[in-house]
């Protein structure tokens, strides 16, 4: 009998429910993994915004690794809010200790309220010691530019990021494109080290209800690449997943609401012609 593909997110808890660690998990349920979680911090947050951030210390966080390496059979793991450069360490050892596969860096910096969600010292340690182990990761638009340096204003400054991340060591890198809000469409752009490129793109969806949209982008990769998917199917399905989440809002909360991770499974996308994904090379 084959078994339940088995995944791993390291991130941040979201009392509200709408990201980090519980975006992840509700999104390895939909796409039929199973999930196991490392958490890094405990977040006092809802759909308005960030009150406290709890981290957690690095022999907590190792402890969490050393359980779960040592009892499960991980065939892909992602990474969310790790907030410091003791907790970045402390991940980096367990990925090379573990020598885990088919690992997706969200490299989680600000959320949507404006919360610090990794201190400004860490951003170095995620370039020195996580993206070099990286097979995927997904900054959104600010991120990449706190990435690089290189503000991203058009298609050739978006690449040019993209090649200075590849430059830093991860294998391949897509830039989510939530935050180009003068587009009528929302185009991801994925760059792998052999040069090869594609563009993923959807209509915009007009919907303040957008909590937690990268982290289940994110998780939605990690879940098809432990199933071993290729990772440019695995995006597709990401995209198409974030955009089913997306556009049945749950309206829920009375800020930023929660994506609605249950969609995809009803395949509501594919019963709307609005919803297609268009993929260009
Ligand atoms: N309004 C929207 N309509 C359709 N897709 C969206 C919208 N906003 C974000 N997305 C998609 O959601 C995913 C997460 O993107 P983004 O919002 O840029 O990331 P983050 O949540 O990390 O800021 C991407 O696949 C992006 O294309
Ligand atoms: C614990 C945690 N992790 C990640 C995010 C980012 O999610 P978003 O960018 O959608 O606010 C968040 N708000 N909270």
């Amino acid at each position: 009998m084959t078994k339940t593909p088995q995944t791993l997110t390291i991130a941040g808890s979201d009392s509200g429910g709408g990201a980090g660690i519980q975006a992840d998990l509700k999104t390895f349920q939909e796409l039929d993994v199973y999930g196991t979680s490392v958490i890094t911090a405990v977040t006092a947050q809802n759909t308005m915004g960030v009150s406290a951030i709890y981290p957690m210390s690095a022999q907590a966080v190792h402890m969490q690794l050393e359980a779960v390496a040592s009892d499960f059979e991980l065939t892909a793991l992602k990474t969310g809010m790790l907030f410091n450069s003791e907790i970045i360490k402390e991940v980096a050892t367990a990925i090379h200790k573990f020598d885990w596969k088919n690992v997706v860096v969200d490299p989680v910096m600000i959320a949507k309220g404006g919360a610090d969600l990794l201190q400004q010292e860490a951003v170095d340690a995620v370039k020195t010691h996580l993206l070099p182990l990286a097979l995927l990761v997904t900054p959104n638009i600010p991120e990449a530019e706190a990435l690089t340096g290189i503000p991203i204003t058009n298609v050739s400054s978006r690449q040019h990021a993209a090649e200075k991340i590849l430059s830093l060591g991860a294998k391949s890198v897509v830039i989510k494109g939530g935050h180009a809000m003068d587009r009528d469409y929302a185009e991801d752009y994925f760059l792998q080290a052999n040069g090869e490129s594609f563009v993923y793109r959807s209509a915009r969806i007009s919907t303040k209800q957008t909590h937690g949209t990268g982290c289940t982008f994110a998780a939605a990769v990690t879940a098809e690449l432990a199933k071993g998917q290729q990772l440019k199917d695995a995006i597709f399905t990401a995209k198409q997943f974030i955009q089913a989440a997306l556009s049945e809002p749950l309206n829920i909360g009375q800020g930023h609401g929660p994506t609605n991770h249950a969609a995809y499974k009803a395949r509501i996308v594919e019963k709307r012609e609005a919803h297609k994904i268009e993929v260009f090379y």
